[in-house]
């Protein structure tokens, strides 16, 4: 069974508090592709994933999909509702086969009132979520979809630069994928990663997409945008 301690928020609590915890949570499997947070469904449980991975969508009124993010083991979905109350405010599905715990919402309120260092955690993870929507308005309010896609592969290689200043995006990331969270279309992935091909910025390898020179690509962007 995996331990409750791989996830992020319970990262500081001691093996009595987890043991505690673990008394309320249930344990389910969902298959890939499988919807985890339906808005509809009148729930406000917190998902902790324990492994796996999760993708979280909103669409646009036209039905265009928009991917917020993407979560591994260790993260957490559902906190909003079971915080404020409200509508879910997005849907998430299963990327893979996933493991998690499911909190009630009452029950959470009461780990995270119980644990000062639950709720710090779970005040970080807020925190992280404001700064990425904030760089996603920024982005989408002042670049062109061309640019923003060069500014995510851009964004995904720093945070993998080698010392050399040599990044591999491992899996090569999906342009569906991309599309969606750089609110553009995958065609227009598809056009800018065969144009930063054809410049050496980008290389497609067996292990992942390349990007030999980091710097390189930051010039080529802030030309981009000048
Ligand atoms: N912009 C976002 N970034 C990361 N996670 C999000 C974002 N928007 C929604 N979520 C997650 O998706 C969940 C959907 O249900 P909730 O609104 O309860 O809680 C939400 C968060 O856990």
């Amino acid at each position: 069974m995996i331990k409750l301690s791989v996830v992020g928020i319970f990262a500081d609590l001691d093996e009595d508090a987890l043991g505690d915890v673990e008394r309320h949570i249930n344990r389910k499997t969902y298959a890939a592709g499988t919807q985890i947070i339906e808005p509809e469904a009148d729930s406000s449980d917190v998902y902790l994933i324990l492994s796996g991975r999760v993708r979280i969508v909103n669409y646009s009124l036209s039905g265009r999909e928009i991917t917020l993010e993407e979560i591994g083991a260790g993260g957490c979905v559902g906190q909003l509702s079971a915080i404020d109350g409200e509508p879910r405010s997005a849907c998430v599905f299963a990327v893979s086969n996933t493991d998690v715990g499911i909190l009630s919402p009452s029950n959470f309120e009461k780990v995270v009132k119980s644990h000062p260092s639950v709720a710090w955690n779970v005040i970080t993870e807020l925190a992280r979520i404001v700064r990425t929507s904030t760089r996603r308005i920024v982005d989408v309010s002042t670049l062109g979809a061309n640019e923003r896609v060069i500014a995510e592969i851009l964004r995904r290689a720093q945070k993998v630069c080698d010392s050399d200043g040599a990044a591999i995006l491992a899996p090569v990331p999906v342009h569906s994928e991309v599309a969606g969270r750089v609110s553009t279309s995958r065609e227009t992935v598809a056009r800018v990663m065969g144009s930063l091909a054809r410049k050496g910025l980008v290389t497609k390898e067996d292990n992942g997409l390349h990007v030999p020179d980091v710097r390189r690509l930051e010039e080529f962007l802030s030309e981009s945008i000048h």
